[in-house]
Parts: C-alpha cells; structure tokens; sequence
C-alpha cells in the first residue's frame, strides 16, 4: 500500500531486459527504465528472473537492488521465482523487500498457475521460514481459490498475490461477473485468515480500475507486459502516471 492508502504500483521490468537482450549494446537499460518509472511515482519495482535469463538477468537483479538501496531507500523491490530453482540465491544475497514465490517449471513461457496446498506446503515451509528470517516478506503467488487462503497462512506466507490473468480473459465474457466474484471471494478470505493481498499477471489499463474496484484491500499491483507496450507508446513517465490514474479512479 503507497502512503496515500491507495495500492501501490509495482512496475516489472522483465520485457524491457527482453528487448535489451536482443543485442549487446545495453539498451534499452533496465535501471534507467527503474529510475523513470520511479521519477514519476511507481512505489516499486518486480523482476522476475527465469532460470534461462531469457529477459530478467542475474546482474539486472543486483544492479536493482544496487540502485533502490543507494537512489530509492522507501521503494519496494519484489522479486518473483520459484524458490525451488534460482529464487532464493537473489533472496540469500539480497534481501529484497518481498519475494513472490511462483510454482513455475524452467521452461515455462510464463506464469499461468499458483501453488496447491495441501501438495506444496512440506516443500514450501522451510524456504518461506527462510527467506522471514532474512527480513524478506514472502507472498505466494495463486489462483483465484477462497479454499486455499487457510492453507497458505497455515504454511507461514505473508501475503498472496491472485494470479489474474482468469479475470483479465474473461472480461466482456458471459462468465466476467462470476469470475471477477472469484477474486472477491478470495480476497476475502485471505483477509479472514490475517493474510494481506497482492495481484498480477495481465492487469493493463483497460482492466485495472475495475479489478481494484471489486476486489477489497488490494495493496500492491505488479505490472509488466502491458505496461511495457504502453511505454513503447507514450514514454515511461506518461505510462506510470497513467497506470497511477487508473489505481487512483479505483478509490
Ligand atoms: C508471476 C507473474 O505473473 C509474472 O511474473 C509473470 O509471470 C511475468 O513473467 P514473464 O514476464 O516471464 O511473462
Ligand atoms: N506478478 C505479475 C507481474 O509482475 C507482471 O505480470 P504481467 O503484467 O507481465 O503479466
């Protein structure tokens, strides 16, 4: 939650490195791309480092966390993964402000599941203890299920964050209002058991206002292709404010 009270938006940068890794010239620069966002008021900034550093790589990850300790003190830097693979070497070294945890396999072209309890929690447990006793707040990324918000406070996380990329495809669908009462309910029902709620995946201007609208006490919104095709158009400093105006209209 940005100090306004409103969710804060959390920029991922995943697709700028995309482009970047194309040649060897360095551009477009992930942590100039960092800094305009934040110049213009994103609260945070994602990256998701795949284990094929197919976008987000190993030295993009500490040269983020570099520039927030030393240019950005009050900006969060969530890294997201699969604790099972790479995610908790960046946590180890880095200490980032929140790690989302994410059940994807190494070839996956990108996220499209959460964790299932009870299967994961015994796998889960000790990384999450972890990564807490390094000062590091651990979110589990899920899908839209109110019956495993039990599960995952049982399993020590801090927070969740609703996969939402279900909502975003069922927008303008017969199934959009059972779907988004999907969100709603669980949301609620993290809340209930004392966990606090992000979302992700697929969230861009046309849907946001509307998810942050419905659902209740979202606090951090991470946001990355879309916004990156909307930079391509309108600049890094006009799309996050843009996406600022959309969490804002939500209020
Ligand atoms: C967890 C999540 O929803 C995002 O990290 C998403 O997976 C972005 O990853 P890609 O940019 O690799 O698609
Ligand atoms: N956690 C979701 C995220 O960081 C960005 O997802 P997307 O906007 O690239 O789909």
């Amino acid at each position: 939650m940005s100090t306004t009270g409103t969710p804060s938006l959390s920029v991922n940068l995943n697709k700028v490195a995309l482009v970047r890794n194309t040649r060897h010239l360095g551009i477009p620069s992930v942590t100039r791309a960092a800094t305009l966002c934040l110049a213009a008021g994103a609260q945070g900034i994602t990256v998701h480092p795949r284990p094929d550093e197919r976008h987000i790589r190993a030295h993009d990850v500490h040269d983020l966390s570099m520039l927030l300790a030393r240019d950005w003190p009050g900006v969060e830097f969530n890294i997201e993964g699969n604790p099972l693979q790479n995610l908790m070497s960046f946590v180890r070294a880095l200490r980032p402000h929140q790690a989302t945890f994410v059940p994807d396999s190494e070839t996956q072209s990108t996220s499209d599941h959460g964790w299932t309890f009870p299967d994961d929690a015994e796998r889960l447990r000790p990384l999450i203890a972890e990564a807490q006793a390094l000062g590091v707040r651990v979110s589990l990324f899920m899908d839209p299920e109110p019956s495993m918000m039990a599960a995952v406070k049982a399993v020590g996380a801090d927070r969740v964050e609703l996969y939402t990329e279900g909502y975003a495809a069922s927008r303008g669908t017969p199934e959009a209002t059972a779907v988004l009462q999907r969100y709603i309910d669980t949301a609620r029902a993290a809340q209930a058991v004392g966990l606090e709620v992000n979302a992700g995946h697929d969230l861009s201007r046309d849907n946001l206002t509307e998810f942050l609208r419905a659902v209740p006490g979202v606090l951090e919104v991470s946001i990355g292709h879309a916004f990156v095709a909307d930079a391509l158009e309108l600049g890094y400093a006009a799309t996050t404010a843009d996406y600022l105006r959309c969490i804002r209209e939500a209020a």
